[in-house]
C-alpha cells in the first residue's frame, strides 16, 4: 500500500509528491490510531485481538511450537456475550500494531479487573475450554514461539501490566483513563498524562580478546550463565552504566566498548536492553564477584562458547561436558551478543 504525500521542503512554500512506503504509511497510520480515539474504534472493527488472561497469552500447541490465536470483532463479542458481558469491555484493548494492510492488532486481558471498567475477571478454565488453548505465562513459551509472535506478546503483556499498574494518579490519587488506543492515561482530576515507560538497562558481554565473561544470578535457571546486565541509574549514561555496572558485578575496568543492538524485554517489568560489547584492560582480567549481586562469574573460552551455542533444549541434565552450562535463549539479546562474539572469534582464527 502506498500513498503520494505533499512534503514541505524546509519550510519553503513549493511541495514535492513522492511516493510513500508502506513502512511510512504504517507507521503514520498507528500514529494516527494512537492519536485519534475514534479512528481507533473504527479501526477495532476490522482488527484482530489477542487475548491474555492475568498476563498470560492465550495460546494454542502445535507440535513443539505455540501458535498465538487472534479473534475479530464479531468473535470477541460473541466471547463475551456467552459470559454475560457486553462489547464496552472491548474498550478495555490496548494497540500493539498493525499490518502492512493496515489490520489493526489489540491485546485484551480477560482476567485482570479495571478500576475504570466495571466488568469483573472471567474464569479462566471455561475460557480455555471455549477457546480451545491455554493462557500460558510468557516466560514458559519463550521456547515455543517465534520472532515475530513474541515480540508483539512481549509488547502486548507490557502494555496490558502498564495499564494494570497505572489506574490511579499518584499526584491526586483519582483514577486515570485510557485513552481508546491505550498510549497514555490522563488523570480525571488534574489532567496529568502518563506515558507507558521502559527503563533502560544495559547487557554487556565483556571480553579479554581469547574468553568471554559469563556469570549468573541466584535466581536464573540451573546451569544458565549469560552476559552482565543492570539497569541504567538516574543521570548515567549507557558509557556510565556498562563501566558501573561491569565494575560493580566482577570489579574489573573496561578499556574498550561498542555497541551492538537493542531490545525490548518485558521481565519482570518493561526494559529497554541496551547490549555491547567491552574489552577490559590488557592483564587485568581477575574476577571478584559480588556475591550480593551475583552466585558465579568466569571466564569461558571460545570452544566451550561455541559447543554451550550449539546445545539444544533448556536442561542441562543429559549434559556430561567437564563444565556443561546453557545460554540464554535465541529469543533474548544476551544470546545474540554472545553469538555475534563467536562467530567474530570464528573469523579472526581463520588461517590468512
Ligand atoms: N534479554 C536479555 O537477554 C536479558 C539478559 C539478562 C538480563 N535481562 C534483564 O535485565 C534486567 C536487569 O538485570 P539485573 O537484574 O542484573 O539488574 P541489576 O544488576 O541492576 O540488579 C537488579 C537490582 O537493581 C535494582 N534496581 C535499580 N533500578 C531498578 C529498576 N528500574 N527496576 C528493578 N530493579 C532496579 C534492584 O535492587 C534490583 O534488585 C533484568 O530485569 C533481566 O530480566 C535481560
Ligand atoms: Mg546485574
Amino acid at each position: 500500500m502506498s500513498l503520494y504525500c505533499g512534503i514541505a521542503f524546509r519550510g519553503k512554500s513549493f511541495c514535492c509528491y513522492r511516493l510513500l512506503s508502506t513502512y511510512v504509511t504504517k507507521s503514520r497510520y498507528l500514529f494516527e490510531l494512537k492519536e485519534d480515539d475514534d479512528t481507533c474504534r473504527k479501526a477495532q472493527q476490522t482488527g484482530a485481538f489477542y487475548l491474555f488472561h492475568s498476563l498470560a497469552p492465550l495460546l494454542q500447541p502445535s507440535g513443539h511450537q505455540h501458535l498465538v490465536p487472534r479473534l475479530n470483532l464479531l468473535e470477541l463479542e460473541r466471547l463475551l456475550g456467552k459470559f454475560g458481558q457486553d462489547a464496552q469491555r472491548i474498550e478495555d484493548s490496548v494497540l500493539i500494531g498493525c499490518s502492512e494492510q493496515h489490520e489493526a492488532w489489540f491485546a485484551l486481558d480477560l482476567g485482570l479487573n479495571s478500576s475504570s471498567s466495571t466488568y469483573a475477571s472471567l474464569p479462566k478454565s471455561e475460557l480455555e475450554t471455549e477457546l480451545k488453548g491455554s493462557f500460558v505465562e510468557l516466560r514458559k513459551a519463550l521456547f515455543q514461539l517465534n520472532p515475530v509472535d513474541s515480540s508483539l506478546l512481549f509488547t502486548a503483556q507490557s502494555l496490558l501490566r502498564w495499564h494494570d499498574g497505572h489506574q490511579f494518579c499518584s499526584r491526586s490519587g483519582q483514577p486515570t483513563k485510557k485513552n481508546m488506543a491505550g498510549s497514555k492515561r490522563v488523570c480525571s482530576s488534574n489532567k496529568i498524562i502518563y506515558y507507558p515507560q521502559m527503563a533502560p538497562v544495559v547487557i554487556t558481554l565483556v571480553s579479554d580478546g581469547t574468553r568471554c565473561l559469563l556469570a549468573r544470578q541466584h535466581s536464573f535457571p540451573k546451569g544458565l550463565y549469560s552476559a552482565l546486565a543492570g539497569f541504567c541509574d538516574i543521570g548515567e549514561s549507557v558509557e556510565d552504566a556498562v563501566r558501573r555496572e561491569v565494575a560493580e558485578e566482577v570489579g574489573l575496568e573496561l578499556e574498550r566498548l561498542q555497541y551492538s543492538a537493542s531490545q525490548h524485554w518485558p521481565f519482570p517489568n518493561s526494559s529497554l536492553m541496551i547490549a555491547c560489547h567491552a574489552t577490559v584492560k590488557p592483564g587485568q582480567t581477575e574476577i571478584q564477584v559480588n556475591l550480593r549481586e551475583l552466585e558465579a562469574a568466569a571466564w569461558f573460552s571460545y570452544a566451550e562458547v561455541a559447543a554451550a551455542l550449539k546445545r539444544k533444549g533448556t536442561s542441562i541434565q543429559q549434559q556430561n561436558q567437564s563444565f556443561p552450562f546453557l545460554l540464554p535463549p535465541k529469543l533474548a539479546i544476551a544470546h545474540q551478543l554472545i553469538k555475534e562474539w563467536v562467530e567474530k572469534h570464528a573469523c579472526s582464527s581463520l588461517p590468512n
